[in-house]
C-alpha cells in the first residue's frame, strides 16, 4: 500500500541504544494521532502549548517536528473503510520510538475491541504510567485534594485486556463450558446454557516486568512506597499471584526485607538511602481508603482493569479526568495519551478541557529529557487554574471563575509561561 505519511524533511528520528536510552536530537520528529471526537479540539492546541514551551526554553535551539499519523476513523477516511489501525502507524511510532496520541473510539465491528488496547498489545507497550497530583485551586470534592499525590503503575498487556472472551450461547461458550465442566471439574458454573466466558491470563513475566518499573520509578523519584493493589483473596492464582510474585520481586531484585515478619517489607534507596516500604492492599479497601487516607499511598502497582478504574477516581479527586495525564511505554517506545475518552458529544465544540493531552505531552517532553520546557508546561498549568481561567469542566465547580474554550485554556496556559 502507497505511504500516506509525510516525513518532515527537517526533522531527525529519535533512535535508542542497546539499553534502551534515548538518543534525542535537537529537532525530533514526533508522529501524533490526532483522535477521533474530541481529538480534533484537544490535539491542536496541545501542539500550540508544546512548540511554545520549547520555544521559549530553548530560544530556537530545539523544535519539535510533528508528522501525523493515523488511527480511529480519520484512518478509514485516509487509508478506506475497515483500515482503523494502518501498520504504518505502528511502524512509525515504533520506529521514531516516542509518540502521543488523542483518545480513540471502539470501532463498531471491523473486529477490533479498542484501539487503544490494539496499540498497546502490538507495540508490547506493557506500562501505563498515570501520575495524579493536585494544582492548586483546582475543584475537587475532597477537603484536602493535596493530600493525593500518587502515580498508578497500571499492567497493560494482559488480565482481561487480552480479549480472550466467548460469547453466550455460541458453540465456543459451549465447548469451553464443557471443558471447564468435563475435563477441570469445575462445578459452580450457574446457569450454563446461557453464558458468556472471560479468561484473566496474568503471568509471572508480565507482573515482573511491571513492578520492576514501577520499583525502578520509586526509587528514580525518591518516592516513600509501592503499593501492589490487587484482588487477590477472591482470584488467587491471578491477582493473587501478582502480589505474591510482585514482594518475591522487591525481595529478590531489590533486596527488600520483611517487615515484621512480612509480607510487607522495605529496602534503603539505592541512591538516597530513604526507606521504601512495599506493601499491598485488597483493592476494594484501597478505593476507599484513597478517599479518606490518600497520604498513605504513593506509587501504585495494579493489573489492567484495576488500574483503569482506578485512574478515573484518582483522577476525580483532583479535578477530573479533563487534567490527567498518562503515558503507555514499553522497552524504547513510548505513546503518551490522555486518560480520557472520545467524549462525542463534545466533539468539535473547542469546549472540553485539553489539559489531559498536553500534560501527558508535559511528560513526554521529561522523557525526552526537556525538563526546561515540561516544567514551563507545568507552571502555565498552574498560573492558568490559580488565575480561573478554566474550560467548563472547572467553572461549573467554581466560584468567579472566567469560562474559556478548549482552545483559550491552551491559549491561557502559554500566557502563564
Ligand atoms: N484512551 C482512550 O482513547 C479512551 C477511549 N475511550 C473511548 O471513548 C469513547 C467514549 O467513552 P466514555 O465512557 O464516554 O468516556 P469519555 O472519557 O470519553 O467521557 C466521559 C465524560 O468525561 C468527561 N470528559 C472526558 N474528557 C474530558 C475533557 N477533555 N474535558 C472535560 N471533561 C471530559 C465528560 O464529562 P461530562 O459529561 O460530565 O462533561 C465526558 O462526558 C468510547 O468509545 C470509549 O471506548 C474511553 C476511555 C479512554
Ligand atoms: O480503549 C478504550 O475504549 C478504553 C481505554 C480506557 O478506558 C483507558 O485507557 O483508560
Ligand atoms: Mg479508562
Amino acid at each position: 500500500m502507497e505511504s500516506k505519511l509525510v516525513i518532515p524533511t527537517e526533522g531527525q528520528a529519535i533512535t535508542v541504544d542497546q539499553n534502551n536510552r534515548l538518543n534525542v536530537p535537537n529537532n525530533p520528529i514526533i508522529p501524533y494521532i490526532e483522535g477521533d471526537g474530541i481529538g480534533v479540539d484537544v490535539t491542536p492546541p496541545m501542539i500550540k502549548v508544546i512548540d511554545a514551551a520549547v520555544a521559549k526554553s530553548y530560544g530556537g535551539e530545539r523544535k519539535i517536528h510533528w508528522m501525523e499519523v493515523y488511527s480511529g476513523e480519520k484512518a478509514t477516511q485516509v487509508y478506506g473503510a475497515d483500515t482503523w489501525l494502518p501498520q504504518e502507524t505502528l511502524t512509525a511510532v515504533k520506529d521514531y520510538c516516542v509518540a502521543i496520541k488523542g483518545p480513540l473510539t471502539t470501532p463498531v465491528g471491523g473486529g477490533i475491541r479498542s484501539l487503544n488496547v490494539a496499540l498497546r498489545q502490538e507495540l508490547d507497550l506493557y506500562v501505563c504510567l498515570r501520575p495524579v497530583r493536585y494544582y492548586n485551586g483546582t475543584p475537587s470534592p475532597l477537603k484536602n485534594p493535596e493530600l493525593t499525590d500518587m502515580v498508578i503503575f497500571r499492567e497493560n498487556s494482559e488480565d482481561i485486556y487480552a480479549g480472550v472472551e466467548y460469547q453466550a450461547g455460541t458453540a465456543e461458550a459451549d465447548k469451553v463450558i464443557d471443558f471447564l465442566k468435563n475435563e477441570m471439574g469445575a462445578t459452580k458454573i450457574r446457569f450454563e446454557q446461557n453464558c458468556g466466558v472471560g479468561i484473566k491470563p496474568v503471568s509471572k513475566e508480565g507482573t515482573e516486568r511491571l513492578v520492576r518499573a514501577a520499583i525502578q520509578y520509586t526509587i528514580d523519584n525518591d518516592r516513600d512506597s509501592l503499593t501492589l493493589v490487587h484482588k487477590g483473596n477472591i482470584m488467587k492464582f491471578t491477582e493473587g499471584a501478582f502480589k505474591d510474585w510482585g514482594y518475591e520481586l522487591a525481595q529478590k531484585e531489590f533486596g527488600a526485607e520483611l517487615l515484621d515478619g512480612g509480607p510487607w517489607c522495605s529496602f534503603k534507596n539505592p541512591k538516597t538511602g530513604k526507606e521504601i516500604i512495599v506493601k499491598d492492599v485488597i483493592a476494594d479497601a484501597f478505593l476507599q481508603q484513597i478517599l479518606l487516607r490518600p497520604a498513605e499511598y504513593d506509587v501504585i502497582a495494579t493489573m489492567n482493569l484495576n488500574g483503569d478504574y482506578i485512574s478515573d477516581a484518582l483522577a476525580a479527586q483532583v479535578g477530573g479526568i479533563g487534567i490527567a495525564p498518562g503515558a503507555n511505554i514499553g522497552d524504547g517506545v513510548a505513546l503518551f495519551e490522555a486518560t480520557h475518552g472520545t467524549a462525542p458529544k463534545y466533539a468539535g465544540l473547542d469546549k472540553v478541557n485539553p489539559g489531559s493531552l498536553i500534560l501527558s505531552a508535559e511528560m513526554m517532553l521529561r522523557h525526552l529529557g526537556w525538563v526546561e520546557a515540561a516544567d514551563l508546561v507545568v507552571k502555565g498549568m498552574e498560573g492558568a487554574i490559580a488565575n480561573k481561567t478554566v474550560t467548563y469542566d472547572f467553572d461549573r465547580l467554581m466560584d468567579d471563575a472566567t469560562l474559556v474554550s478548549c482552545s483559550g485554556f491552551g491559549d491561557a496556559i502559554i500566557d502563564n509561561f
